[in-house]
């Protein structure tokens, strides 16, 4: 059995999520639950931002008619076959394919098959590699590459494991700085996270340049010259306006800016990273890169200079691990994009898979961390010292509590029928 609801929780109220783009957010999820005829129960979702979730669920209703009836091990026996018949079924990959709604239903659906399948058994490189669909994109990593990579990982894999556990893994805030908060929250904000140990700092940027140079001269002076400092303006410039806004907040540093164009503008990003590489200012993009066949592209063009790789956009951990292995192929680092609603809870696996098994390296490296509505999950991430801590509960983290669904439902929830 397999059952969706449409979760919405109401942030854009505080500004919280808010950027050059989604001046209003309210975090939601379109949020899973297979139930197996043995009673077991696979959790999953994808993420939106408010008006809208009630198309992913209808997709994801549309898709379920692929799932029910399957054991677990009819579909992990051949994930690939399964991942391709949700993204390439002869009728709805015309509403995609394996991209916009569809491959945000299909997220949703493959994040509890990997949830109820993470409970059950160990994989090894092999197993992995027949989850991924290579169609697309041989020319770049054929499969035998991509076990190697994963072969050749296993040395020190012990050590990984054990440094993961007691340090964690490194991650950056993005809380302090939604470009809705004012000056006075922004400054509270980053004094708390600096006394909790936070030494890597994101900032909305795009709306108004003198805004933006006030903010981030703010910001850089409240972290210091040995901080790191991203700014991310979430798909709101052209390509030539990118550049000279960035050159402009080039004085205070940025490590990278992230998403300064249409998330589409592969040649687009190239441009901007060859003009803003001088100034030692990287490009960063992902969390609407839609597909595997886009980071292929991304990464043949030298348009980017870290992956962000979302765990609900691309068709779950299948489509994440062949972005994880080409961009190791490419040496360029996976730096994962995460917030929104329980996006930390899930891709801190990919990112401990990423740094275990496949990179083997910490350079460059850091997952993103945003601080609202973990205590909706019945196993939210663990942050010590600025890392993520290894999950310790089996699965795929993103079980919500039965009191959280039911109160945000939307529009009969509690939450939402207050608000009215
Ligand atoms: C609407 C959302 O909060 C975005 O602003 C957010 O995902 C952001 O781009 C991020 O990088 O965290
Ligand atoms: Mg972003």
């Amino acid at each position: 059995m397999l059952t969706v609801s449409d979760v919405r929780f109401p942030t854009s109220l505080e500004q919280h999520g808010s950027d050059a783009m989604h001046t209003d957010p309210d975090y939601s999820v379109a949020y899973v639950v297979i139930e197996t005829d043995q009673g077991m129960h696979g959790y999953g979702l994808t993420f939106t931002v408010g008006r809208g979730t009630e198309i992913v669920v209808c997709a994801v209703e549309a898709l379920s008619a692929l799932v029910v009836g399957k054991s677990l091990e009819e579909i992990v026996s051949d994930f690939r076959g399964f991942y391709r018949l949700l993204t390439s079924d002869g009728q709805m990959r015309w509403i995609g394919p394996e991209k916009g709604v569809i491959q945000l239903a299909t997220a949703a659906v493959l994040n509890a098959v990997w949830d109820l399948w993470a409970r059950s058994e160990g994989k090894d490189p092999r197993k992995l590699i027949s989850c991924i669909d290579f169609r697309y994109i041989t020319d770049a990593l054929t499969e035998q590459e991509a076990l190697d990579i994963l072969v050749k990982a296993q040395t020190g894999k012990q050590q990984r494991v054990d440094q993961m556990l007691k340090e964690g893994y490194p991650a950056y805030t993005t809380s302090c700085a939604w470009l809705g908060y004012s000056d006075q929250l922004l400054k509270q904000l980053c004094t708390d996270a600096l006394n909790d140990g936070w030494t890597k700092f994101k900032v909305k940027v795009g709306a108004d340049l003198e805004d933006d140079i006030r903010r981030c001269s703010l910001i850089r002076q409240m972290i210091g010259p040995h901080n790191t400092l991203m700014i991310d303006a979430n798909q709101r410039w052209d390509v030539g306006e990118a550049i000279t806004w960035v050159t402009r907040l080039a004085e205070y540093k940025p490590l990278w800016i992230e998403e300064p164009t249409s998330p589409d503008d592969i040649l687009g990003h190239a441009a901007i990273s060859k003009a803003l590489a001088p100034l030692g200012i990287g490009v960063a993009t992902g969390e609407q890169c839609h597909n595997r066949v886009m980071f292929k592209q991304f990464l043949q063009a030298s348009a980017l200079q870290f992956v962000q790789i979302d765990s609900c956009r691309l068709g779950s951990v299948n489509e994440n691990l062949a972005v994880l292995l080409m961009a190791h192929k490419f040496k360029v680092p996976v730096c994962p994009h995460a917030g929104g609603v329980g996006l930390c809870e899930l891709v801190q696996h990919l990112i401990l898979f990423d740094y275990i098994s496949v990179s083997a390296s910490l350079d460059n490296r850091m997952c993103e961390f945003v601080d609202h509505l973990h205590q909706h999950f019945r196993s939210p991430v663990v942050i010590q010292n600025a890392h993520y801590m290894p999950p310790k509960d089996p699965g795929y983290s993103c079980e919500m509590l039965e009191s959280s669904v039911q109160t945000h439902q939307y529009p009969q929830g509690q939450v939402w029928k207050n608000l009215q």
